[in-house]
């Protein structure tokens, strides 16, 4: 059945570390289907911590949280309905070696659906599709470990794709990718968007967002909540809601408009600091 109401819908969620340290902060959200919405922030503004309650790993210290209409609160409290979740919500996680442990990266991307019950031959046809569209075919027989960082990225994401879920959760994805495969692998999660996914995708780096956001959030590092929503080039234009949010300095002056005119080009290019 085709997906009516949002996908997600966050009310007043916040999470504390050990009950202590304050991770997010009465955070409110809906998110669409369809949506390629990225989740802009600083270091420590509660990221990787948000992606973890949408995919039901962490339970919230409070507030509520829905997924395709049904309440999830308490999800990570009960392994049959989180499995539920699983089937349809995806996490790659912010370090691909979390992600990948088999002997091979077939063994790796055949794990999810094997895992699902899948038969041999879908499983076989999923893997084989997923390891395509991250361009890693070549490396099926190979050892993770023995994978650049760039590689490995893009395995782990084909373990999650192999899965077929509606919603793909990609923390950070282009961390410490060299400009040629991050902008690589920006245009393959554009890719997502034609084979119908709604993906959530958290950065700091700007000069991702207009290739791949239908929509950005900013969190702020002090709020740890969204503190802006909008359309990326009305977001990329709000230098001084880009200061305050800690993602651009205050010193440097940030060209929003060149990650289109350039989009292979280095971080380095976009920024120019005043004298
Ligand atoms: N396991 C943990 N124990 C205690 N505090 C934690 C833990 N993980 C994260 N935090 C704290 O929670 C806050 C939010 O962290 P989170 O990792 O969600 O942020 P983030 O926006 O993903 O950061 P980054 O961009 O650096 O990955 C930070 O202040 C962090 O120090």
């Amino acid at each position: 059945m085709a997906q009516t109401g949002p996908i997600f819908r966050l009310e007043g969620i916040s999470y504390r570390y050990h009950g202590r340290h304050s991770a997010l902060d009465q955070v409110d959200l809906v998110v669409e289907p369809g949506e390629q919405l990225v989740i802009l922030g600083a270091n420590g503004s509660g990221k990787s911590t948000l992606l973890k309650i949408l995919d039901g790993l962490y339970r919230p210290t409070s507030g509520r949280l829905w997924a395709f209409g049904e309440e999830i609160t308490d999800v990570a409290d009960d392994p049959e309905r989180a499995r539920w979740l699983h089937r349809r919500v995806g996490l790659v996680f912010q370090d691909p070696d979390v992600q990948l442990f088999s002997p091979t990266v077939y063994d790796d991307v055949a794990f999810g659906p094997l895992q699902l019950g899948w038969p041999e031959e879908q499983v076989r046809e999923q893997v084989a599709r997923a390891l395509r569209a991250m361009e890693v075919a070549h490396l099926a027989d190979r050892a993770p470990y023995e994978l650049s960082g760039g590689e490995k990225r893009r395995v782990a994401i084909a373990t999650v794709l192999a899965m077929d879920p509606e919603v793909v959760l990609l923390d950070e994805p282009t961390a410490n990718l060299d400009p040629r495969t991050r902008a690589a692998l920006v245009h393959l999660i554009r890719g997502m968007r034609d084979l119908g996914k709604t993906v959530i995708l958290t950065t700091h780096e700007l000069d991702i967002v207009p290739g791949i956001a239908t929509r950005v959030v900013v969190f702020g590092d002090q709020e740890r909540r969204p503190v802006a929503s909008g359309h990326p080039s009305e977001i990329l234009r709000d230098t001084d809601l880009l200061v305050r949010t800690n993602l651009i300095h205050e010193h440097l002056h940030w060209h929003g408009e060149l990650a289109h005119t350039h989009p292979h080009a280095h971080d380095g290019e976009h920024l120019h600091e005043h004298r």
